[in-house]
């Protein structure tokens, strides 16, 4: 649906040149929620905004719905962008024009007849839930329904794509939360493909099914999001992984290791899918002659899928912490000791 085939974008002004994207290609299927992530400079926006060529690639082929945009021009070119909505972090309403007009825009664009326009326009508003702001002005509105408006606004001309450049960035996590549902609405019930640009992982892990992650203008790693989460590669997708899931030994566990004993040895059990870590906690207290405490748990849920991690303490002698070890390394579960140094 969305295909960047090497692209690249130099931005040159007095004093230097920015390679802003450096040969990035890119593929997001019809019906997908794709993000893309990186820290501030990484080339995120510039990439989102070649999309709809508000900023047009130096080089590379920028296809989208079936046609190349960057051999696009005039009319055709208009035409084909009417198919691309986006949605900004600022939001972007005319503060002079009521909510019903900032929504309508798209449709007087292309001259729609007033009662299809208003019929469009209402049922816009009561899919983003806000039919009875319809004649408020946007200073009368919280950032939530500002961005909902935003979204009403993007969906007027049916588009196929959406674009959402750092739409939750403005907002508070609740709110946030709130409008990556209903983003998620907009891909299953209009089967709108998304693309989102974001700093958050949280924002990846709450919608997204495919990531991809940007540093100095190019793709560093592109995967499935709980390829991502579970498997990642590269020293920065490791560190947005990390913001997510505080890796940090916990203050309490940290004191267990500090007083140290050679009968008690701590691991950390990481688990995808249905396999946690419960079943085989049980299996080694039976087998061996250990107890098992459960110190701390991380486990959340990515694509319906369980991830995460238990730290447990396991107590006995060397013989049995040993034997229970490789017992657990055996079991299809990553497990690492927790050491202080680590
Ligand atoms: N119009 C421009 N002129 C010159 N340089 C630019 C322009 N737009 C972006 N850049 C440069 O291109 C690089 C990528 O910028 P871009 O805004 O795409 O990054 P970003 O990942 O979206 O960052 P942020 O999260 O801070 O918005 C940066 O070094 C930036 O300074």
């Amino acid at each position: 649906m969305i295909e960047f085939k090497n692209v690249s974008k130099l931005f040159k002004t007095n004093e230097r040149e920015v390679k802003a994207l450096d040969q990035v290609n890119l593929f997001v299927d019809e019906g997908q929620i794709s993000g893309v992530i990186g820290f501030s400079g990484a080339g995120k926006s510039t990439l989102i905004r070649s999309v709809n060529l508000l900023e047009r690639p130096t080089e590379g082929e920028v296809i989208v719905n079936g046609q190349t945009l960057t051999s696009l021009k005039g009319g055709q070119l208009q035409k084909a962008k009417r198919n691309i909505g986006m949605i900004f972090q600022h939001f972007n309403l005319l503060q002079s024009k009521t909510v019903f007009e900032n929504v309508a825009v798209p449709l007087r664009l292309v001259r729609t007849p007033n009662a299809k326009l208003k019929e469009r326009v209402q049922e816009l508003l009561e899919f983003v839930g806000l039919s009875d702001k319809a004649s408020s002005y946007p200073e009368q509105l919280s950032g939530g329904q500002k961005q909902r408006i935003g979204i009403a606004r993007a969906l007027a001309s049916n588009p196929a794509v959406l674009l959402c450049d750092e739409a939750t960035s403005a907002l508070d996590p609740e709110t946030t939360s709130s409008i990556l549902q209903l983003l998620k609405r907009v891909n299953k019930e209009f089967n709108v493909t998304i693309l989102i640009i974001t700093h958050e992982m949280g924002v990846i892990r709450e919608i997204c099914d495919r990531v991809a992650v940007m540093e100095e203008g190019r793709i560093i790693e592109e995967g499935t999001v709980l390829d991502i989460f579970s498997k990642p590669q590269h020293q920065t997708t490791k560190n947005f992984v990390r913001s997510v899931f505080k890796d940090q030994i916990p203050a309490s566990v940290r004191r267990i290791l500090e007083r140290g004993s050679e009968k008690t040895r701590i691991y950390k059990i990481e688990f995808i899918g249905e396999s946690s870590g419960k079943p085989l906690l049980s299996e080694l207290v039976r087998r061996f002659d250990v107890d098992v405490n459960v110190l701390f748990g991380n486990i959340t849920e990515i694509q319906d899928t369980p991830f995460g991690s238990l730290t447990v303490e396991v107590q006995g002698d060397p013989a049995s912490l040993e034997s229970a070890f490789r017992f657990m390394k055996e079991k299809d579960l990553l497990v690492s000791e927790v050491k202080l140094d680590a």
